[in-house]
C-alpha cells in the first residue's frame, strides 16, 4: 500500500487524489483538514483524518503533500519532517520567509528527511536547475493575470478591476520583494528563484492584464548557453479559479515518481 496524507482538502488536494485513486497501485490517503468532520473523496470513500504527527505516525504515513497555505506550512509542516516523513510543499512562497526555510530544513535533517517542491504551475525547471550555475546568468519571472485574480489588491491602489483596460504593472523588482509584498500569490516566483539563481538575483514582474483569461507566466533565461523563453497558459483548477489545473498534475507526477523509486 501507498500510504499518503495531504494537508488541505481543497483544489489541488481533491484533484490529486482524484487523479491517483484511478490508477493501480493501492493508494490510502490521509487528510489533514481543517475543521471537525471527516472528508469524503468525491466518490464518497471516507478517507482517514489525521490531526496530529502521533496519528500521522499511526497511519503509517510514506509521503505527505503539503496544499493548504503558507500557515498551514510553518504551523504542521516542520513536525512532521521531524519525525522523518518526506514532504511534497506546494506553498512554495513559504521559503521566502528565511526564518520558516531554516526551521523546515533544520527539521528534515533532524528526520533524517527531504522536503521537495513540486513544479506546480510552471515548467523549464531542468533548464533553469542546468543552467544555474554558470557565470552571469539572467533569470526574469512575469506573472501575468486578469484583474479579477488581483481584486482586492486593486481596489487598495483605487484602481477598478471591472474597468481597468489596460496592463498594470503591481511589482517590478527582485523575486524577494514580491514574495514579501504578496507572499500568498507568488508561489512560481518562489519557485523559479529557488531552482534558479535565488531569491535576489531572480528578477519578477507582476503584471495585471486585462487581455489575459487563464494565470500566465513567462520566464526569460540568458546565459553563456544561450535564451530560453517559456511561456505557461494556463486553465484554472475546477475548484480555485486561483490555481493552475497544471499544480495538481504536477504534484501527483511528484507523487507516481517518489513510489515508483521505492519499488525500484
Ligand atoms: N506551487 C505552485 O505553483 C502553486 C502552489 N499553490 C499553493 O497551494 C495551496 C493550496 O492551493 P488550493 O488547493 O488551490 O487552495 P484551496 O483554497 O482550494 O484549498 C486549500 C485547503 O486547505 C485548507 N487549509 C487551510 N489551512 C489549513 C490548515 N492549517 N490545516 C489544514 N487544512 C487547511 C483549506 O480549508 C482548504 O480546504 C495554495 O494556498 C498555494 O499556497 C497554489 C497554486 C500553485
Ligand atoms: O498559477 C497558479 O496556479 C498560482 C500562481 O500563480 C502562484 O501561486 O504563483
Amino acid at each position: 500500500m501507498r500510504n499518503v496524507l495531504v494537508i488541505g482538502y481543497g483544489a489541488i488536494g481533491k484533484s490529486l487524489i482524484a487523479q491517483l485513486d484511478q490508477e493501480e497501485g493501492g493508494y490510502r490517503w490521509a487528510v489533514w483538514a481543517r475543521g471537525n468532520g471527516s472528508p469524503r473523496v468525491d466518490a464518497g470513500r471516507p478517507v482517514t483524518r489525521v490531526t496530529s504527527v502521533t496519528e500521522a505516525l499511526a497511519f503509517e504515513t510514506d509521503l505527505v503533500v503539503e496544499c493548504a497555505g503558507h500557515a498551514a506550512v510553518a504551523a504542521i509542516v516542520p513536525g512532521l519532517l521531524a519525525a522523518g516523513l518526506p514532504t511534497l510543499v506546494c506553498s512554495v512562497g513559504v521559503l521566502a520567509d528565511t526564518t520558516i526555510a531554516d526551521s523546515l530544513h533544520e527539521a528534515a535533517a533532524r528526520g533524517k528527511t527531504w522536503l521537495r517542491l513540486p513544479s506546480g504551475a510552471v515548467g523549464g525547471l531542468d533548464y533553469l536547475r542546468a543552467v544555474a550555475h554558470l557565470d552571469e546568468v539572467g533569470v526574469r519571472y512575469v506573472s501575468r493575470k486578469p484583474p479579477s485574480a488581483w481584486h482586492d489588491e486593486l481596489l487598495a491602489l483605487n484602481i477598478d478591476p471591472d474597468t481597468l483596460e489596460e496592463e498594470h504593472v503591481l511589482f517590478d523588482g527582485s523575486a524577494d520583494g514580491a514574495a514579501r509584498r504578496y507572499p500568498k500569490n507568488l508561489n512560481v516566483a518562489a519557485t523559479v528563484a529557488l531552482n534558479g539563481i535565488g531569491m535576489t538575483r531572480t528578477q519578477v514582474s507582476v503584471v495585471v492584464d486585462p487581455a489575459v483569461s487563464a494565470n500566465t507566466h513567462e520566464l526569460y533565461i540568458e546565459s553563456s548557453a544561450g535564451v530560453a523563453e517559456f511561456r505557461f497558459e494556463n486553465n484554472p483548477a475546477p475548484d480555485n479559479p486561483k490555481t493552475s489545473l497544471l499544480t495538481s498534475l504536477s504534484v501527483a507526477s511528484e507523487v507516481r515518481t517518489f513510489f515508483q523509486g521505492r519499488a525500484s
